[in-house]
């Protein structure tokens, strides 16, 4: 049920009123549209009593749509000053629900934020079919959106931050070619048509067991260097993960032992083709210490160093409880929006 708010001014009469031109270097494009923002509301699944984190909130609509689905706490970080006034402004009209945290994204623990709340909803085992009644929001700047999305999923696979209270599940708009490739079977050509200004809605459900078996850091090396040449041989970007006198040998072993045809390209491998790929990676990073740490462009790298470094071993994969009887729901969506 839609909660009513005190009569605000329009969105683009707030927009007049505190003389809010969007700024190009913070990526500000703004919803002006209720009805947009209120479907991204809806496809966040924001229900009466929820609490929300909104990252990014301008000028307000998103926030606006968030409230009007009754959610019973908001907090909001924005890193733009021209905005505090018109979200202060918005924030008296929602009583004590919504809070403003003028900070940088990037640097904000969003699960500090409810840490010292003793009435925020309960936290949800991770291998419940039920989700937490909390949700992140957020069209981001583009300019953020990459560092911010590898930091939460990061969190997620950690079960930190504001995963610690369980699945949350966290609903993002990108741009509609980026929305549909995250969404899209493998080597699917959503880039190739001209890009247009439509924007997804992408809701990101934590799974209830990762389906790869590595720490996020180790493959999150994996497949940074396998789509460092996209256009190119698979092979090509795996060798860069080893020094030149072990390059053929190990990067033979591991399409081998993962049955991948090192003359395919990156986007023709799926997740289970990944998956594999990062389990054997990390146990080639065990065998030869050091080898997490390799970084081809340095020159200086070379294992026999790098092996007495601390950190020569990757992370360790992260153990939590796991329940034997569970399905997965496969729970995303995508949901697009013209905002031309
Ligand atoms: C694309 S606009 C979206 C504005 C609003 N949510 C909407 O939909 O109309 C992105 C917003 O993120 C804010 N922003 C940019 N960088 C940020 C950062 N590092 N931390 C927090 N907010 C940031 C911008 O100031 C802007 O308000």
């Amino acid at each position: 049920m839609a909660l009513r708010l005190p009569p605000l001014p329009a969105l683009r009469d707030f927009i007049h009123m505190y003389r809010l031109r969007a700024k190009k270097i913070l990526s500000q494009n703004y919803l002006m549209d209720m009805n947009i923002t209120r479907k991204i509301a809806k496809q966040a699944k924001v229900k009466e009593n929820d609490w929300v984190v909104e990252i990014g909130p301008g000028p307000g609509g998103i926030t606006r749509a968030i409230l009007e689905a009754g959610a019973s706490r908001l907090d909001v970080v924005e890193i733009d000053n021209r905005f505090i006034p018109p979200l202060q402004h918005l924030a008296e009209a929602a009583g004590s629900r919504m809070f403003i945290h003028h900070e940088d994204a990037l640097r904000t623990e969003i699960g500090d934020i409810w840490k010292n709340e003793p009435n925020r909803p309960s936290s949800v085992d991770w291998h419940s079919p039920n989700l937490p009644a909390m949700h992140v929001i957020g069209n981001l700047p583009f300019n953020i959106a990459s560092p911010l999305i590898i930091k939460y999923l990061r969190d997620m696979s950690y079960q930190r931050g504001i995963w610690q209270y369980g699945r949350v599940p966290l609903t993002l708009t990108f741009q509609l070619e980026v929305a549909k490739r995250l969404c899209s079977p493998i080597a699917c050509s959503c880039f190739v048509p001209r890009p247009q200004v439509d924007v997804g809605v992408v809701r990101f459900v934590p799974r209830k067991t990762p389906l790869v078996k590595t720490s996020f850091e180790v493959l999150e090396k994996l497949c940074r260097q396998v789509f460092h040449y996209r256009q190119k041989y698979v092979e090509k970007g795996l060798k860069t993960l080893y020094p030149p006198e072990l390059e053929n040998e190990l990067a033979d072993e591991l399409f081998k032992k993962c049955r991948v045809d090192p003359t395919t390209t990156s986007i023709r491998l799926g997740i289970e083709q990944f998956a594999d790929l990062a389990e054997g990676y990390n146990e080639q990073c065990i065998r030869y210490p050091g080898l997490f740490l390799y970084d081809y462009t340095n020159k200086q790298h070379n294992l026999e160093n790098l092996s007495k470094e601390p950190n020569a071993l990757p992370p360790p994969v992260p153990v939590f409880q796991s329940s034997s009887t569970e399905t997965e729901d496969n729970e995303w969506s995508l949901k697009n929006f013209n905002i031309s």
